[in-house]
């Protein structure tokens, strides 16, 4: 039987994992984490994470041939394929910080592989990491290897949080790079027939390690690169009467362009996106690309300010102050149907008008109290570390209170605003909302999901991303 171990049972290890237990039977599969509390919760009925869809495929396969365990060294060592899941953070110190990936977790997993084999092994890089990677992880792994031989894999994981069962079930791809030697052809052939279980041929591509490391980097530059695009166009439909949604139907219709990614937004958030684009520009740096380096950067620049520009809205639109007003967040996640708040634009927002003293009430179907409190509290690019390294109990910012209603978090607000695009938030009764809350009442509308020519009706004063202003947010200065 094939022994797969997984290291890191975070969002990726956890479901992509599950998902190869569940088509797979005859593969046995163990997804290992140094987090006891959160291999315990992959072990119990509430798992860490909240994604639609995986409890179902965890219950099939777990104890059957799927196993969640802190016995790292010992799955390690009886697996033939590792995967390699851990954290790769941006780099808060040293040389890089603010940019290069901390490979500080990956190194340790290699080093610790190296130890503790005593058989040949594929070692599967599924982060995501700087192109080149691999070449460093080679040199780890056999520098004190007794004669084992190590393959090294690059696959990384493209599903998006939300919609990761789905995306894993039926992948666009799967892309596996590996060396161009006889091994390493034959280890690539490997895990393709892993994937060759539910994936369809024509959607396994193979290419060299680089390629493959690469790409993943690119992948990710080119999705935020068109929501900053997007972004980029709502400001100007502000400023001249265009409607972002009828600009991003008509310029999607190009089958060229398509219609996928183009939601104006008050920006991109996630573990990922940011991370990854800062790595790239760092990349280009150290490769002598500084034009390359600052293109991308600029789709970070973009994503920053629609963040403060959705805050500057805000603030001048109530009379260009909040200080002491109560204004309700709806929706702290940083996209509908996850828990996650790694790089929420909700955090930036909610800093934004705690800035300028706004007493804030915040409500979100899947986040819990502790976490937002945590999130207000840590210094950037501390979250994406392993929670045992982030600070136990960081002081809680006392203007922000957390609710389990959105009427509870609007009752008596001067101002609502919407952050997350959860569905429900389009099914309140904005009726009762309107009337609990402080005149003249004002929406403002980061995702673009309620109807604002119905919430006017009603009395609202509503400013919608890239929407034709309302006359009132028009005769208010002028936005940065
Ligand atoms: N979250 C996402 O949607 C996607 C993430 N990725 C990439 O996948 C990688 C992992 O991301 P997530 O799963 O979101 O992170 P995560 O933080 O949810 O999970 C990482 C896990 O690795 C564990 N870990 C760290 N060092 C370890 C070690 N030495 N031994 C054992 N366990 C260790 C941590 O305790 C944590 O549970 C990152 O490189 C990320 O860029 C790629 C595609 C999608
Ligand atoms: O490497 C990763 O971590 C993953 O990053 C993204 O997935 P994810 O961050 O989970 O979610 P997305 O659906 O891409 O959304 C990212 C952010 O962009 C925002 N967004 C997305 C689409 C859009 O049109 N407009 C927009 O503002 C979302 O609200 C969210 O804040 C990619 O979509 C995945 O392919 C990739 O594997």
């Amino acid at each position: 039987m094939v022994k797969i171990c997984c290291i890191g049972a975070g969002y990726v290890g956890g479901p992509t994992m599950a998902m190869i237990a569940l088509k797979c039977p005859k593969i046995e599969v163990a997804v290992v984490d140094i987090s006891a509390p959160r291999i315990a919760a992959w072990n119990s009925d509430q798992l860490p994470i909240f994604e639609p869809g995986l409890d179902e495929v965890v219950k099939e396969c777990r104890d059957r041939n799927l196993f969640f365990s802190t016995n790292v060294e010992k799955h390690v060592a009886e697996a033939d394929i590792i995967f390699v899941s851990v954290n790769t953070p941006t780099k808060t110190r040293g040389l890089g910080a603010g940019k290069a990936a901390d490979l500080t977790y990956w190194e340790s997993a290699a080093r610790m592989i190296a130890d503790v084999a005593k058989s040949d092994k594929i070692v599967v890089e599924k982060s995501t990491v700087p192109v080149k990677t691999a070449e460093a992880i080679e040199k780890i792994l056999t520098h004190n290897s007794n004669g084992i031989k190590f393959q090294i894999l690059s696959n990384p994981e493209f599903l998006a949080e939300g919609t990761a069962i789905d995306d894993l079930r039926a992948p666009d791809r799967v892309l596996i790079g590996g060396r161009e030697t006889p091994e390493g052809k034959k280890a690539v052939q490997a895990l393709k027939e892993v994937y060759a279980h539910w994936v369809p041929e024509d959607r396994i591509i193979t290419t060299n390690l680089w390629s493959a490391e690469l790409s993943k980097l690119a992948a990710n530059a080119f999705l935020a690169q068109r929501i900053s695009s997007i972004n980029a166009m709502s400001a100007l439909c502000e400023a001249t009467g265009a409607n972002v949604s009828e600009v991003a139907y008509a310029v999607g219709k190009d089958s060229r362009i398509g219609s996928k990614f183009l939601n104006a937004s008050v920006g991109f958030g996630g573990s990922c996106f940011q991370k990854d684009i800062l790595n790239l520009v760092y990349i280009c740096e150290c490769n002598g690309l500084p034009e390359v380096a600052n293109y991308w950067k600029q789709v970070i620049k973009i994503n920053d300010y629609q963040k403060s520009r959705f805050v500057n809205r805000v603030v001048s639109s109530m009379f260009n102050t909040v200080s002491g007003k109560k204004i309700a967040v709806l929706g702290f996640a940083f996209k509908k149907d996850t828990g996650d708040t790694r790089e929420t634009p909700a955090i930036d927002v909610c800093k934004g008008l705690l800035g300028d003293k706004a007493s804030i009430s915040i409500y979100d179907p899947q986040v819990t109290e502790d976490q937002i409190q945590r999130d207000l509290a840590m210094n950037k690019f501390d979250w994406d570390h392993p929670i045992h390294m982030q600070p136990v109990s960081p002081t809680a910012v006392k203007q922000v209170s957390v609710t389990w209603d959105a009427y509870e978090a609007a009752k008596g607000a001067h101002g609502v605003c919407i952050l997350t695009e959860w569905d429900e938030f389009k099914k309140l009764d904005y009726e009762r909302i309107y009337d609990s809350m402080q005149k003249p009442a004002f929406i403002f509308d980061g995702r673009n999901v309620v109807d604002a020519e119905k919430l006017r009706e009603i009395g609202f004063i509503v400013y919608s991303i890239g929407k034709p202003l309302d006359q009132w947010l028009k005769d208010m200065p002028a936005v940065c």
